[in-house]
């Protein structure tokens, strides 16, 4: 039955999602997409539509769960913005489907963006950084190091948080070099806009898990060679990594795994090694974030 379309604000994303309720969410998400059963789930990966005159894209991102009539895309707007600039990376929306009748939710997809990808990362440290991990370090302070920053704090117990190059609230350690900021770390989040290295393979520390969450296109970088080629290098996509990923495609470096192959048993978690997870972000992460927030969102309003 056709309902009128439905719109969230981003005030109210804001309220509703919960990175608890969240990560359990993108973990069996993580795991369907890895199976690769198409009567599970369908996500191609994105396609993309340059912006030149504005150095950026248009990223849309679609995914089908059938079995949980999960239907959704998201647009995504990414700018290469120069550093020192007030405005915001990236731009999202989501439109959340009703698979039989095509009905349409319209949702705030920044902060969808924002508490997903740190999900994600923060699942793959879970998974991948060493046990009795102390020091986390945070390269980059915009919108996806205050959310990696708070579910990291959420969900983990670390001594020590260093930050590059200016501190987000709380207390962190604010370092004037990557150098300072990453070595002896045991977990390194790289966040930044950055299109060339920033994090050298010489400063970490053996063992360490990196979330790379950067370089989002095939010729751009955050990591370096010596980093790619001697870390384990984990994905959440294989075929988005090999798209996208200047870091893999550039350092020649070889996807291991995927996370949701780590969550299906089917490959090893190899936390006594240098680990690398090379985030993209997918269409289906969003899909089930979005599904969460409409989910609260009917049965706050059928409360009313
Ligand atoms: N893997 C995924 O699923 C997602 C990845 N991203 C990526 O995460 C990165 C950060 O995104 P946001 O926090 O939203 O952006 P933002 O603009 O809020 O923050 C970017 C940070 O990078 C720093 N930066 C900019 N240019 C730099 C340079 N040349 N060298 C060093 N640092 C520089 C800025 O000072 C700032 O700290 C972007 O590359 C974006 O593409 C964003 C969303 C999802
Ligand atoms: O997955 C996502 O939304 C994005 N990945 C890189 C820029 C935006």
């Amino acid at each position: 039955m056709a309902n009128p379309p439905v719109i969230i604000w981003k005030d109210e994303v804001e309220r509703l999602l919960r990175y608890r309720e969240l990560i359990p969410r993108l973990e069996v998400a993580l795991g369907k997409f890895s199976w690769r059963d198409s009567a599970e789930l369908i996500q191609p990966v994105r396609t993309t539509v340059p912006l030149q005159k504005h150095d950026g894209f248009m990223g849309l991102m679609p995914a089908y769960m059938e079995n949980d009539g999960v239907l959704s895309t998201k647009f995504v707007c990414f700018y290469k913005r120069e550093d020192g600039s007030t405005l915001p990376a990236t731009q999202a929306t989501v439109v959340l489907l009703d698979p039989e009748y095509g009905n349409v939710k319209v949702m705030d997809g920044e902060v969808i963006t924002d508490m997903r990808t740190a999900a994600v990362s923060a699942i793959s440290a879970k998974l991948l950084m060493r046990p009795g991990a102390e020091v986390l370090a945070i390269l980059g302070t915009g919108r996806q190091a205050l959310s990696h920053y708070n579910v990291f704090m959420e969900m983990f117990s670390f001594k020590e948080v260093r930050v590059w190059k200016t501190p987000v609230s709380g207390p962190v350690t604010a370092c004037v070099s990557v150098e300072e900021a990453v070595r002896g770390a045991d977990v390194i989040v790289t966040v930044t806009r950055c299109t060339e290295p920033v994090l050298f393979g010489q400063w970490v520390k053996a063992g360490a898990h990196v979330a790379a969450v950067g370089a989002c296109r095939p010729n751009w970088r955050e990591l370096d060679d010596v980093l790619m080629k001697e870390a384990v290098v984990y994905a959440d996509s294989r075929e988005g990594a090999m798209a996208e990923s200047g870091d893999i495609i550039l350092s020649g470096a070889e996807v291991f795994a995927e996370l949701g192959d780590v969550i299906n048993g089917t490959k090893p978690a190899h936390r006594e090694k240098t680990t690398v997870f090379k985030s993209l972000g997918m269409g289906v992460q969003d899909a089930v974030s979005a599904k969460l927030v409409f989910d609260q969102w009917k049965a706050r309003h059928s409360q009313l």
